[in-house]
């Protein structure tokens, strides 16, 4: 039996992904990963959805990786199964063609904050806590916590956390620019529902070509972000209907450099 889900609401424009494991204060393991891809797939299939929130069931955001499902790994498992594989997930989330708001509405510790940071905006309710505490267990921050953290927090927002161990207030993180506003406690989801609507009213094709460029700006997507603008562009040029029409009518392409 799974160990807990990913529900998904949608309302109008709108799709909230709420992490359901409340009883673990929303721990990740494998199970929880993958309904987490499953969930980004669901959410990117529906052309009507125009911005994505995620946050928490209880009183958690997420309080990481599942130290307890790290009993009996092999290092290379460990490797493979756990952290490469949380890679491409978490990858999946940050690549998703509509801003991902991240409504913090508890703790968002280790993977936990790591998963806060694919999204585009993060709001945080004022008692939570923020932090990278994988070191005082003897392991490192292994979802991207070393790499995409650094690039869209700064290095020593992270080094802070992962190597002095700090867990900072949201107001700390607001002004570290870790998270981007501060709401008072059980207000994150509504303002982030907000925030949702305030995107979802701005031009979608723009807003996605945006999130594109501000990823390839900062050095986050190894040129895949250029590759996606690029096909898109050519998928629209009548050069793209002239090849597939001689393709299936076994003739010679006659181009006309149609943009
Ligand atoms: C690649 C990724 C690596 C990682 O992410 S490593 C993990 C990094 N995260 C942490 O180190 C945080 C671990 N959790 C805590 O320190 C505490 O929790 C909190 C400070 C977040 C909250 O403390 P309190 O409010 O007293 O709650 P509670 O009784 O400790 O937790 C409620 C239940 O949730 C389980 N739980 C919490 N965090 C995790 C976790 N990360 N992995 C597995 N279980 C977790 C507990 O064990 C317990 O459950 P039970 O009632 O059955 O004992």
């Amino acid at each position: 039996m799974a160990s807990g889900t990913i529900k998904i609401d949608v309302d109008g424009h709108v799709a909230t992904l709420t992490i359901s494991r409340p009883e673990k204060l929303n721990a990740l393991d494998l199970d929880m990963l993958k309904a987490l891809a499953d969930a980004a797939d669901q959410v990117e299939a529906n052309a009507n959805v125009r911005a994505a929130i995620l946050t928490g069931e209880g009183k958690g955001f997420s309080a990481g990786g599942d130290i307890k499902a790290w009993g009996g790994m092999l290092p290379q498992e460990f490797g493979h199964l756990w952290v490469r594989h949380g890679h491409r997930i978490f990858e999946r989330l940050a690549t998703l063609r509509m801003p991902l708001i991240a409504a913090l509405n508890g703790h968002a510790l280790g993977g936990g904050l790591e998963l806060a940071g694919v999204a585009d905006i993060r709001l945080a309710e004022q008692h939570i806590k923020i932090g990278l505490p994988e070191t005082g267990l003897g392991m490192v921050p292994g979802w991207s916590g070393t790499q995409r953290l650094v690039r869209r927090f700064g290095a020593q927002a992270v080094r802070r956390m992962a190597l002095g161990g700090e867990i900072f207030t949201a107001e700390e993180a607001r002004l570290l620019g870790i998270v981007d506003a501060v709401v008072p406690t059980g207000n994150a989801l509504t303002a982030a529902r907000e925030y949702a609507g305030r995107i979802a009213a701005r031009g979608p094709a723009a807003t996605e070509i945006a999130k594109l460029m501000i990823a390839s700006a900062n050095g986050e997507d190894n040129g895949t972000a250029v590759e996606a603008l690029g096909s898109i562009l050519a998928a629209k040029t009548g050069d793209l209907k002239e090849g597939v029409a001689s393709f299936s009518e076994k003739r010679p392409a006659t181009f006309k450099g149609e943009w």
